[in-house]
């Protein structure tokens, strides 16, 4: 049977469910040289996104009208009868009879005895007249289902998250942020203006490929990039002129202020994003030592440096805590923390279920090992930014708190309203958490100390 949306959409949710691989990631391999026309590659990609991002939505309408335990369903039957109610119940334009039939298909395929269990359920499913959100209610209403249950089912996620980010934002911007990670993000790119000006890329880019490409508004180097287009193979991006990132990560080199000249240790540094605009924005004089833990990813570093034309920049593989017991006097430091990852679910939907609450406490404690030993690492009157891409104040202004406390390296939090653009000036406290929801950006956190 030829490749369809619909098969390979099956075969990469496989991927991301048994093997446990990234969506993101999964789905780029999938979509590779198989013969898809550009609307079913868009299908797919819909279907594969979509799956991942309302499972938990799913699978509360699939206990419905399914008697057994979704648990112990066949994984194959599972995932056909998820990508198949995603269909039927978040994608208006799918006729109904083209999801169940293809759905029959696939089963036939992998799971034959399961046919006709997926055919009846999925026509149950669409028997009944009810809207999507009246059923979803009807599911919440059988559960008796507290507040966080309700908003987790609605837009699929799990309860501790939703309680943490109500803790955090109350109940009202929770549920904003929430609806806004379930958007599809938008492509930007950041200008190397080393080798060409926005405008000039803007032209390239928009004649590369057939697409109106529009200033980014938060910085002077991002372009946006309206639909899925493989910016990679494009000679402007072989030749070194732009970077893929989201224009709010492109907030946070520049609060470093570094200077042409100046030695700048990036902790945490792969696959490079922040590194490269470091010595973009020092016009590629100075020194950056960008450090990362995992070899290979060392390796990325260093192939974006030489993509870019990058000389300032060398890629070193280490541990950052390292630095608590070694001798140096870095101008500024970036520490741009692992973390848990909440800011960026719009582009990674299944960090929202590979994630456990359990894992907060052990990046919490890396995260002010890292922060104590990037104060080591910096001169004094040294500036050491703090980022993180999660929205949980444990991880961001708690662990900076906590370190104020807990180091002998003093430090003050400097003010960085003239640093950022003005739609996020309210926000700025001791930091700026950036949210989806307010600019339609990945969510950040950022701050900026000088160490005494
Ligand atoms: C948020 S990512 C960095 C993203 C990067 N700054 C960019 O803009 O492209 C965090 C990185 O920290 C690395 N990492 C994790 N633990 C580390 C450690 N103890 N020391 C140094 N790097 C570490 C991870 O491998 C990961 O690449």
């Amino acid at each position: 049977m030829k490749n369809t949306a619909r098969s390979i959409a099956f075969e990469t949710l496989g991927r991301v469910y048994k093997d446990g691989a990234y969506t993101n990631i999964a789905l780029q391999h999938a979509l590779t040289d198989r013969g898809l026309s550009p609307r079913d590659k868009g299908l797919c990609t819909e279907i594969v996104y979509g799956t991942v991002r309302r499972q938990i939505t799913i699978d509360a309408l699939l206990q419905l009208y399914v008697k057994r335990k979704l648990k112990d369903l066949d994984q194959d039957v599972l995932t056909i009868l998820r990508m198949s109610v995603y269909q039927l119940a978040f994608l208006e334009r799918v006729p109904a009879y083209a999801a169940i039939d293809e759905a029959v298909e696939l089963t036939k395929r992998h799971a034959r005895a399961a046919s006709g269990f997926v055919n009846g359920v999925l026509r149950s499913y669409v028997r009944e007249s009810a809207s999507t959100e009246e059923k979803i209610e009807a599911f919440l209403a059988k559960k008796r289902a507290s507040e966080v249950l309700s908003l987790g089912v609605r837009h699929g996620f799990p309860n501790w998250m939703v309680q943490r980010l109500i803790s955090a934002y109350g109940r009202e911007r929770a549920e904003m942020i929430l609806s806004a990670c379930n958007e599809p993000a938008p492509l930007t790119v950041r200008t190397n203006l080393l080798k060409t000006s926005r405008e000039s890329l803007k032209a390239a880019l928009a004649d590369a490929v057939q697409l109106e490409v529009r200033d980014g508004e938060l910085s002077s180097q991002a372009l946006v990039i309206p639909g899925a287009v493989n910016v990679e193979a494009l000679e402007a991006y072989r030749a070194g002129q732009f970077t893929i990132q989201d224009e709010g990560a492109m907030l946070i080199a520049p609060l470093l202020t570094p200077l042409p000249g100046s030695t700048v240790l990036d902790m945490c540094a792969a696959p490079g994003g922040k590194t490269t605009h470091i010595a973009e924005l020092m016009r590629d004089e100075g020194t950056i030592d960008a450090y990362d833990v995992y070899l290979q990813k060392v390796k990325m570093i260093q192939e974006q440096a030489t993509r870019l034309g990058l000389k300032s920049v060398t890629a070193r593989l280490g541990d950052g805590r390292d630095f608590a017991n070694k001798e140096a006097a870095y101008d500024a430091v970036l520490v741009d923390a692992p973390c848990s990852g909440l800011g960026v679910m719009r582009r990674r939907p299944d960090i929202r279920h590979r994630r456990k609450q359990s894992d907060i406490a052990q990046l919490t404690s890396l995260q002010r090992d890292l922060l104590q030993a990037a104060l080591r690492a910096v001169r004094p009157g040294g500036i050491v930014v703090y980022a993180t891409c999660t929205l949980l104040p444990e991880e961001n202004e708690q662990v900076v708190e906590w370190v104020q406390k807990n180091t002998s390296d003093a430090f003050v939090v400097e003010d960085i309203h003239e640093l950022v653009p003005e739609v996020f000036r309210q926000d700025v406290c001791q930091g700026l958490t950036i949210t989806p929801e307010r600019a339609l950006t990945d969510g950040f956190y950022m701050t900026r100390l000088r160490k005494r």
